[in-house]
């Protein structure tokens, strides 16, 4: 008889975001899933309580918590949300040193046990984390991408969606670049069923709903006091495990490695990607105003400097990034 496999999603951070993504994958009957953490009880104790809500959610999926990367065998993704949250009057960027120190040490310890991963990374700073980790992992670069582009555009598309009274669902927003003050919200890829925002709002208008979304993320950890959003980008990160595991090629804003796309070369950054079950299966090429490209192009020099930053502090770290 054969056996089945199920597909297995591992989330390495039992924490605020990493414990919701496993509740939306289990309860969108995506995967089973691992839920790993260096805090002894917290996966698990998490884990149990997910299996005990499965009667009421209908659905049978194995929710495993654990301490041990050998329980992540054979992972069809991973998602790395592992990692320091910032406080308020942080940046991302004050999270640099920590957070890459850990996120190298899970991705080496990931990869052992599910050498052919689609990695998905969620810690902060999004887009020099998912360089570290696909410089780490040793696994090609289509198989490593960054949750950052979706959620960055949720919030576009919710603040056109509250300013202009129309449906959330008829909104659809475009942001790229990366996951900090510098991201670049497109307002000319911006539109309610099919119209361009351009059309609906003045210039004044969109330019506060993009402060806003540039600001999303502070916004929250302000209000917040601890800790910072996780249902947003808990949903975002399902978004793209979905289409990976469904091998249904969405084209979804991502942190994905280029290679001469929009002129910049070996660097993670947001972008369209189309998304199947290889990972990144194509870069999309939107045309760029002059203006948007300048803005893409200063958005991936902060990003390069931030990897050139994390490459500095590391070498004097105990275990320096190898290839
Ligand atoms: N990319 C994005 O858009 C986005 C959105 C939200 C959060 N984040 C980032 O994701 C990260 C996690 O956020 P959160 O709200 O879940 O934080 P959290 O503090 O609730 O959870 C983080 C978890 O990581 C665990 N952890 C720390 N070191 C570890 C290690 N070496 N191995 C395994 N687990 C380890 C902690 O024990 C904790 O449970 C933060 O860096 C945050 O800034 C990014
Ligand atoms: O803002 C943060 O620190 C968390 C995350 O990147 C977000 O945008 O919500």
């Amino acid at each position: 008889m054969t056996v089945c496999r199920p597909t297995r999603v591992s989330i390495i951070g039992a924490g605020n975001v990493g414990s919701t993504l496993a509740q939306r994958i289990a309860e969108k009957n995506l995967a089973d899933v691992v839920l790993l953490d260096v805090l002894e009880g917290r996966p698990q104790g998490i884990a149990l309580d997910l299996m005990e809500a499965r009667g009421i959610e209908q659905h049978d999926r194995e929710i495993v918590g654990t301490n041990n990367y050998a329980d992540t065998v054979n992972s069809d993704v991973v998602v790395i949300t592992a990692g320091i949250p910032r406080k308020p009057g942080m940046s991302r960027e004050d999270l640099l040193k920590i957070n890459a120190k850990i996120v190298l040490d899970v991705t080496r310890q990931v990869v052992i046990y599910s050498p052919g991963t689609v990695m998905i990374v969620v810690t902060n700073p999004l887009d020099v984390m998912t360089y570290l980790a696909w410089q780490a992992s040793g696994l090609p670069p289509a198989q490593v991408m960054g949750m950052a582009g979706i959620l960055d555009s949720a919030r576009f598309q919710t603040f056109i969606a509250m300013e202009s009274g129309l449906s959330t669902a008829d909104v659809k927003a475009t942001v790229l670049g990366s996951h900090g003050d510098l991201m670049v919200p497109l307002p000319r890829y911006s539109t309610v069923n099919g119209v361009p925002i351009t059309e609906l709002m003045d210039a004044p208008t969109i330019d506060r709903l993009i402060e806003r979304t540039r600001n999303g993320g502070a916004e929250i950890v302000e209000l917040m006091k601890t800790g910072s959003a996780y249902f947003a980008p808990a949903s975002a990160a399902c978004l793209m495990v979905e289409a990976v595991l469904l091998n249904q090629s969405r084209l979804l804003p991502v942190a994905a490695h280029l290679q001469g796309e929009y002129g910049l070369e070996d660097i993670f950054i947001g972008v369209p990607c189309r998304l199947g079950c290889t990972g990144v299966e194509e870069v999309l090429q939107l045309s760029l105003t002059d203006a948007e490209r300048t803005a893409l192009q200063a958005s991936a020099r902060s990003v390069r400097d931030s990897i050139n930053q994390a490459q500095t502090l590391l070498e004097t770290s105990p275990s320096p990034i190898a290839s």
